[in-house]
């Protein structure tokens, strides 16, 4: 089997609205996450996301250029700035610019002094987190391939072959291969044992839905009533933006959950070193059991500073969930800066490299309590927390993993809670695969309920935004800026697509010179796409060339194709349904296009399968740049024509 393609997906959800997730730092996310299909020369698929709370997730697709992209999005915190103002104060404008609410969850690690993708990382940021979706994607494929849910995959592998999932480098001062083996080994005895304690009680979690930092008194008290009627008996609630009023929200939890209910406190990076140890200690009389990224993720030294001088509270540092890389967590097991390991399945580099840092925290002795405080997070991290439950920690008493209760209805095989634990995950693969019309309703700007929500100004449409940052052109173009004084900056007109088939800029003026697709004709007279940079084809014409009514048209989920005898007929991306007749929907909708209007439909979608399919024309240029790196890293030359999945004939013969 052959790894054929790849698709990746903006999906964003408007979670900020209702201040779901929010917290001291990241006060407004929308969950949202770069979502990944893989496609094979079978049927199987795999499928993998990486979470992000926003803006920036265009950056997490982004094989190509990140850096370019990246500086964009910074953009609207420079543009309409008074420059006096700025150097005035330039210590809070950098931060203003390191430091935005939603792109700080991918940006940090971009090196704005880097011309080249290769030194974004090394081993974080955004390139780490897109290679995780991937890789996650690949174990998924894994799993279902072999009829078993990850967790149980992992379980069923051999000591030697866990250990051969893993990169050793830089971690021989911590955790040699032969330890890593002989942990693996040393915990066979007994995993059949371990496997049936943990199907028969769950795996043991403690909400944080109940306490975001955005919620007011009532709301958390309704959410710990509600929380605990269901089971749960662990609670996090997120602190740091004023001392007086965690102790006022501390007071009310404690008085709800009681002296025996376990209590842990969150602060997200907002404090200074000092600072979290004294505020902590403030806190101390509510008795949580951690206090969980005090301090900024890459501190290793001030972790190890806050754990110490907070030895006698009985308070442990807990962190990871920003932890770039095993190099970084190893630091945090040397030093005695981490008392409980928050592995993320996103944040490095898949499961492979968070199999290393499982393997260091046995070995250091901390507990395994997975973040999940996100979109995807839960349905991945419990099969991370049983597998370590099962192969490598054999605790149950410390380790407790994380759940929020956001989303889960977007996904074909959602996690499951009972009794405040996790239900053992019985699907084959990483249960990320989303729900079909969920992807098409929520695709980030163009999806019908993103539409519904701009024009309802609940946010600014990104397509009427004029881009605050000045386009390059080549010099020899003179009129292609025009002046918006309303946005005071200096706009580009949109690109427009280059001369089919010439593979060169245009060159007319007042058309961009940027569009790197080209069109071409195949032996059979289908025409398919061309990018020039990466070197990839695609039947599907990119985003970049479509018209306004092309692009529109590709909301809705029927598609048109042409069978072997040349007959025109319909496919619905979401059903699988083939009509060879124009359902009323596409009529209408091509109507609506060409009248210039908004969609007629949204587009909902029995809670079935497929909801991975790129379907027809619905990917999008990054989408396509994305398989194009890939087909780039197999060195296929170009421009070839494209494979493409068999769409089903009405008649139920494949075209
Ligand atoms: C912005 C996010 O919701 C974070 O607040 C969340 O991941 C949090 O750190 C957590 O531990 O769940």
């Amino acid at each position: 089997m052959r790894i054929r393609g790849i698709s990746v997906r903006d999906i964003r959800f408007p979670t900020s609205l209702r201040l779901d997730g929010s917290d001291a730092q990241h006060v407004d996310p929308d969950y949202s996450c770069a979502y990944v299909v893989l496609f094979t020369d079978s049927e199987a698929k795999g499928f993998g996301l990486s979470f992000t709370i926003g803006r920036g997730t265009e950056i997490g697709k982004l094989f190509i250029a990140p850096l370019v992209q990246a500086i964009r999005s910074l953009a609207h915190l420079v543009v309409g700035q008074d420059f006096e103002a700025i150097v005035k104060d330039f210590g809070a404008f950098s931060r203003r610019l390191t430091n935005d609410s939603q792109l700080r969850w991918v940006l940090p690690s971009v090196a704005l002094e880097s011309e080249s993708s290769k030194e974004l990382g090394p081993e974080k940021g955004v390139l780490h987190l897109a290679a995780s979706a991937v890789v996650n994607a690949v174990w998924d494929l894994w799993g279902r391939t072999q009829n078993k849910p990850i967790w149980k995959l992992l379980t069923d592998l051999t000591p030697e072959e866990l250990v051969s999932c893993v990169d050793f480098t830089y971690l021989e001062d911590a955790l040699t291969k032969e330890e890593a083996l002989e942990i693996l080994r040393s915990m066979v005895p007994g995993k059949d044992k371990r496997e049936e304690e943990i199907r028969s009680s769950g795996y043991p979690c403690y909400t944080t839905s109940s306490g975001w930092i955005g919620y007011d008194e009532d709301k958390i008290r309704n959410n710990l009533l509600i929380s605990m009627q269901a089971g749960f008996s662990k609670f996090k609630i997120k602190v740091g933006q004023d001392l007086e009023k965690d102790k006022k929200r501390l007071r009310l939890v404690r008085s709800i959950i009681g002296d025996n209910r376990q209590l842990m406190i969150d602060a997200n990076q907002v404090w200074e070193v000092d600072q979290a140890i004294n505020w902590v200690k403030e806190l101390a009389e509510f008795k949580p059991v951690w206090i969980e990224e005090p301090t900024s993720p890459d501190d290793i030294l001030g972790h190890a500073k806050v754990a110490q001088a907070l030895k006698d509270t009985g308070i442990g540092v807990a962190t990871g969930e920003h932890c770039h890389n095993r190099v970084m967590f190893k630091q945090l097991f040397k030093s005695g800066g981490m008392q409980y390991c928050q592995i993320d399945a996103c944040r490095v580099g898949g499961i492979n490299e968070n199999i290393a840092v499982m393997l260091m925290a046995k070995k250091f002795g901390v507990p395994v309590c997975p973040h999940a405080g996100g979109i995807g997070l839960c349905e991945m991290i419990q099969h991370l927390a049983i597998f370590n439950f099962i192969c490598i920690s054999g605790d149950l008493k410390h380790s407790v993993a994380e759940y929020a209760d956001h989303l889960h209805e977007h996904f074909i095989q959602p996690a499951r809670i009972k009794h405040g634990c996790y239900i053992v995950p019985d699907a084959p693969g990483y249960s990320v695969e989303m729900i079909g019309s969920s992807l098409i309703n929520y695709e980030y700007p163009l999806g019908p309920k993103w539409r519904e929500m701009f024009d309802k100004k609940l946010y600014e449409d990104p397509s009427k935004q004029v881009p605050p940052y000045v386009e390059h052109r080549p010099e020899t173009r003179s009129s292609h800026f025009q002046r918006d004084d309303s946005h005071a900056v200096i706009s580009a007109k949109p690109q427009i697509r280059n001369v089919a088939g010439s593979g060169a800029p245009s060159g007319e003026p007042g058309e961009s010179s940027a569009s790197v697709w080209t069109e071409h004709e195949a032996p059979d007279g289908r025409k398919y796409y061309y990018n020039t940079v990466t070197k990839a084809s695609t039947w599907d014409k990119p985003d970049e060339m479509k018209t306004p009514a092309e692009s529109f048209i590709t909301q809705c989920p029927w598609r048109e194709f042409t069978s072997d005898s040349g007959k025109t007929y319909y496919h619905n991306v979401l059903t699988k349904e083939s009509r060879w007749s124009m359902p009323e929907e596409l009529r209408l909708t091509k109507e609506a296009a060409q009248r210039g209007e908004k969609a007629p439909v949204s587009f909902d979608a029995p809670n079935s399968g497929g909801g991975g399919e790129a379907g027809g024309g619905s990917t999008s240029a990054l989408d396509q740049a994305m398989a194009a790196t890939l087909a780039a890293m197999t060195g296929g030359p170009g421009p070839a024509v494209p494979s493409d999945a068999p769409r089903p004939l009405p008649d139920g013969k494949h075209s």
